[in-house]
């Protein structure tokens, strides 16, 4: 049987052989384009943009040199384009049927969440998906959830005192993220996983997946980019193969798709007219979809919901670790207000700021600066033509004002990158500075997605679904914490800000972990 390295390297050839012929023996206008010398065909830029130890240390140089459009190379020489230009950006989002996730993405993403889910389907099957979704997800319903995350925000913090954190340095991040699934399971699928209060082998295997895709190597890349080359029959038949990670998808599998089965077992037995509706109702209701399918949805929000929100609140509580006076007015404003609605949350200085819309600080200027989705690969469907907001000089010296790309072209929406433009925030857009949403206004320019941080959502039809959620639940759960513990950064502090999936929290040994020292309030 042929072995990983093998089958790897019969396919680096299929894509040698084939980009001579797509990129070098025919014209491309991204060419032209001016943007950072490279100095690997194989690996192109890719090590810099997407391993580089902490994110965005070249790309956010790039941009300051190149400006809000550039070219780079991907594996093999292919030319691929960075965008974080406003109008670009938004031509994008709004037409998400011409940018779809490339092929490799689309690979990796059947495979993981099973075909059909929300993330690849597009036109009138997106618009179904998002119609049985989007309720659960909707501004009424996620104000009703606001009693249930608070009790997951005091089981949070039964937790660092029965893990014994007061005191203590510790690494944060796992009960981050139990609690971010509990918030998942209890909510929204209303069935408690009760990652909190014991064991689950969900947040078990939900785990090790993250962890397995967390440690991007150039090799992993590489095949990353080989990957559309691989004809779909041999892809599905190599994760038959008996290896360790065929192993862990099979058993995610398994429990994910268990768990869809009982629930929608659970949801037909229940159903009573006036029974609140919930996110498998909407499938169930529909008819047409199968338990199996379910699962597909089942395992995309839970991926989708986990991590993310994982992340940022620990980067939140991270930050708030480094600002111990803005850390102590929260916390002052958190133990004078009464949080009974969810509006009360918005009604606080210091978790939010009061201009035009109502917005969190602390919330928004995390998700500003370290929005957990950076960077979100595109392939365009068709020829068209993407617009600028100012015209770019090529090589050649002439200047464009739009640039015409052919179907298949890949690029870049620089959503960091975006969110750290001068030309919206101004001149300190690099500071992570929450009192800037006290300022009036914070930002010009404008205005994409559906929350003031930028695109931290993304925006159009493929707007994240669980917006709303991840915002009340941050705003909970950090009141929560910050009423109740100190938070400090050890003397050894190294945290930086890895791409691994999501932008986590690593150490300088590569360790994804964001150890916090911990007190409890006096
Ligand atoms: C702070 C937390 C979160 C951030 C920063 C975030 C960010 C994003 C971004 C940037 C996208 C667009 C990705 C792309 O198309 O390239 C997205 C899509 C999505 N998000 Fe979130 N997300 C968060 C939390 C959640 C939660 C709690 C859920 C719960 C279900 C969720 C579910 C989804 C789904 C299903 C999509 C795909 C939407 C579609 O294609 O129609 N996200 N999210």
């Amino acid at each position: 049987m042929p072995t990983d390295r093998e089958i790897i390297v019969l396919c680096l050839l299929a894509v040698i052989i084939w980009t001579v012929r797509r990129f070098f023996l025919s014209p491309n206008i991204i060419r032209l384009i001016p943007g950072p010398k490279c100095t690997s065909w194989l690996y192109g830029h890719m090590p810099q943009l997407l391993l580089s130890e902490e994110y965005g240390e070249h790309e956010f140089q790039w941009q300051e040199k190149y400006g809000q459009v550039y070219s780079i190379k991907g594996c093999f020489g292919e030319p691929r384009l960075m965008i974080s230009d406003p109008e670009t950006a938004k031509y994008i989002i709004n037409n998400s049927d011409l940018f779809v996730f490339g092929p490799s993405h689309q690979k990796i993403a059947n495979v993981l969440f099973g075909r059909g889910s929300v993330f690849l389907a597009r036109g009138e099957t997106h618009r179904r998906l998002r119609g049985i979704m989007n309720p659960s997800f909707s501004a009424n319903n996620v104000r009703a959830l606001l009693p249930i995350i608070q009790e997951i925000g005091r089981k949070l913090v039964d937790r660092w005192d029965s893990l014994g954190f007061p005191g203590t340095t510790v690494d944060i991040s796992p009960t981050l993220h139990g609690a971010a699934l509990e918030v998942m399971g209890n909510a929204i699928l209303e069935y408690p996983f009760n990652v909190l209060t014991g064991q689950s082998d969900l947040a078990q295997i939900q785990k090790k997946m993250v962890d397995s895709a967390a440690n991007p190597t150039k090799l992993g890349k590489l095949f990353e980019a080989a990957l559309p080359y691989i004809p779909d029959v041999l892809f599905r038949l190599a994760f038959k193969l008996p290896t360790k990670t065929v192993r862990m998808f099979q058993e995610y599998h398994r429990i994910t798709d268990n768990l869809s089965r009982d629930l929608a077992e659970q949801n037909r037995a229940d159903r009573a007219p006036g029974k609140a509706k919930g996110f498998i109702d909407g499938f169930v209701n529909d008819g047409g979809v199968t338990d199996q399918e379910i699962g597909v949805h089942l395992r995309t929000i839970l991926f989708a919901g986990q991590d993310t929100t994982g992340v940022t609140l620990g980067w939140i509580l991270y930050k708030l670790a480094q600002m111990p006076g803005f850390q102590q007015d929260l916390r002052q404003e958190i133990q004078l207000s009464n949080l009974t609605e969810s509006s009360d949350y918005n009604n606080m200085p210091f978790l939010n700021a009061i201009i035009n819309a109502r917005t969190q600080a602390i919330d928004t200027e995390a998700l500003r600066m370290y929005c957990a989705f950076p960077l979100s690969e595109r392939t365009v469907t068709e020829d068209c033509v993407l617009p600028l907001s100012r015209p770019i000089t090529t090589i050649t010296g002439a200047q464009i004002s739009a640039i015409p790309v052919r179907k298949g072209q890949c690029l870049y929406l620089a959503i960091a990158s975006f969110n750290r433009l001068n030309s919206i925030w101004g001149p300190d857009a690099e500071e992570f500075r929450p009192s800037r949403w006290f300022d009036k206004p914070p930002r010009t320019g404008i205005s994409l997605g559906p929350h003031p941080s930028g695109l931290a959502f993304l925006g159009g039809p493929g707007v994240c679904l669980g917006w709303r959620l991840a915002i009340l639940e941050l705003q909970v759960l950090v009141a929560e914490l910050v009423g109740k513990f100190v938070l400090s950064l050890p003397d050894n502090d190294s945290v930086r800000a890895r791409l691994a999936i999501n932008l986590t929290p690593a150490t300088a040994d590569g360790v994804q972990q964001l150890p916090l020292h911990i007190e409890h309030v006096s």
